[in-house]
């Protein structure tokens, strides 16, 4: 047996969610340029859990769905109150809100087809109340509950701020959002895939994918980007902070990809989003040292951005606390867990794969008095 390190190149599963076939991302058959252009993320959800695009009526029932499940139990609300909220990273308190869920759905544990969607309309439906309201009690704020006539995007900008969004934020919040869907075998999404094939239940699976998120090498990589954005400071310092970082073999957050090798099409939505919004709220430094910063990598490394480069500043510029930009990709990204969750039960089987071991050989056990 000979481990492939990381499980590069590795095929683990069959899955007709979403695909990566030279550089070109879909979801379900769809350009991801496409569906970037043009769709909202309800269609987007309805899509990766059904593999078709809605039709009008059942697009509207879903925006219902969500509408009427998105308020958290009021224990979940309680419960934030109790955390030493200023010391915890929002990508704790939402692993720790998903799993505390779990605990007050009473289909938790059902194992049946139907219940599962129940259960994945409605953790969806929550995920921005977790996010907006632990964002705003942290700060002395009262949760703002959701309105029904917002759309997912504009609910998510409306409940963390107070205030009803301009329509060039919520464009571009919609677009992060359906950005973000889904990225066929990531590492958050085998996270769950790996845990509900155990047949565990829907919470366990996304409570578990949002841990493999929150790391830096995978999505917490947006608010790493703009913490070196801010310690970098001035388009002057660009120069000498990446070539150092580069030549002491450090890595440059939001460059790189473990499949994409020309580039991860997702960047280029964002890079253009970023221009605008930084141009707009009156701050085009942030994007000319993005821009700085990618000719430098991509020159001396040919590492692309990927998808979290841009992200940083879209959201620096739409006013939300760097601290949060992880948990709104799992706003986001929550959809493609459950699609795979959903896929997973469908035909499963549990998922094992084996280790090379390379510790001792065979040892004779010895009594601790006689232990040297
Ligand atoms: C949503 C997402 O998850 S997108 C990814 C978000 N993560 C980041 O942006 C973090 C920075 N990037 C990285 O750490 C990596 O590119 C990953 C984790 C995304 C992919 O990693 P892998 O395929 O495992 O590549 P690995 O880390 O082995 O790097 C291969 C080589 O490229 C270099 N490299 C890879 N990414 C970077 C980077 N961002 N900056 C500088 N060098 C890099 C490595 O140092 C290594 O060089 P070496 O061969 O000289 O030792
Ligand atoms: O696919 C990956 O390895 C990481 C990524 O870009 C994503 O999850 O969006």
């Amino acid at each position: 047996m000979t481990a492939t390190r990381g499980l590069e190149g590795v095929v683990a599963t069959t899955s007709s969610v979403s695909s990566i076939i030279d550089d070109t991302l879909t979801y379900v058959g769809y350009d991801i340029d496409d569906l970037a252009e043009n769709a909202s993320f309800e269609e987007v959800i309805y899509l990766l859990w059904h593999r078709r695009l809605p039709t009008q009526q059942e697009l509207a029932e879903l925006k219902c769905q969500l509408s009427v499940n998105a308020e958290l139990p009021k224990q979940v609300l309680e419960h934030f109150k109790l955390y030493p909220i200023n010391e915890v990273h929002p990508m704790a308190a939402l692993r720790t809100a998903v799993s505390l869920l779990g605990l007050y759905d009473e289909e938790s544990d059902v194992m049946e087809e139907q219940a599962n969607y129940r259960k994945a309309v409605r953790l969806q439906a929550k995920m921005p109340a977790i996010v907006t309201a632990f964002a705003r009690i942290r700060k002395g704020l009262e949760p703002i509950p959701p309105r029904t006539d917002l759309s997912f995007a504009a609910n998510f900008l409306y409940m963390l701020s107070g205030k009803e969004p301009e329509p060039i934020a919520i464009e571009a919040f919609n677009k992060a959002l359906v950005l973000h869907a889904d990225h066929e075998l990531n590492a958050s999404t085998f996270t769950a895939r790996v845990c509900v094939a155990t047949l565990s239940d829907v919470y366990s699976g996304v409570t578990s994918a949002i841990g493999a998120l929150k790391g830096p090498l995978h999505g917490g990589a947006n608010e790493a980007v703009m913490k070196m954005l801010t310690e970098i400071g001035t388009l002057e310092n660009v120069d000498t902070y990446v070539r150092e970082k580069l030549a002491n073999k450090e890595k440059i957050m939001g460059f790189g990809h473990r499949v994409y090798r020309k580039g991860d099409p997702r960047a280029k939505h964002l890079k253009l989003m970023a221009e605008k919004l930084t141009n707009l709220t009156g701050e085009p430094h942030w994007f000319e040292m993005s821009t700085k910063i990618e000719n430098i990598v991509t020159g001396e490394k040919n590492l692309p951005p990927n998808v979290d480069f841009y992200s940083a500043s879209v959201y620096h510029s739409l006013g939300i606390d760097h601290d949060l930009f992880t948990p709104i990709f799992a706003v986001s990204r929550v959809s493609g867990w459950l699609a795979h969750i959903l896929e997973q039960y469908e035909n499963n089987r549990l998922i094992r794969p084996r280790a090379d071991y390379t510790g001792p050989g065979m040892q004779k056990y010895v009594a601790v008095e006689q232990r040297g």
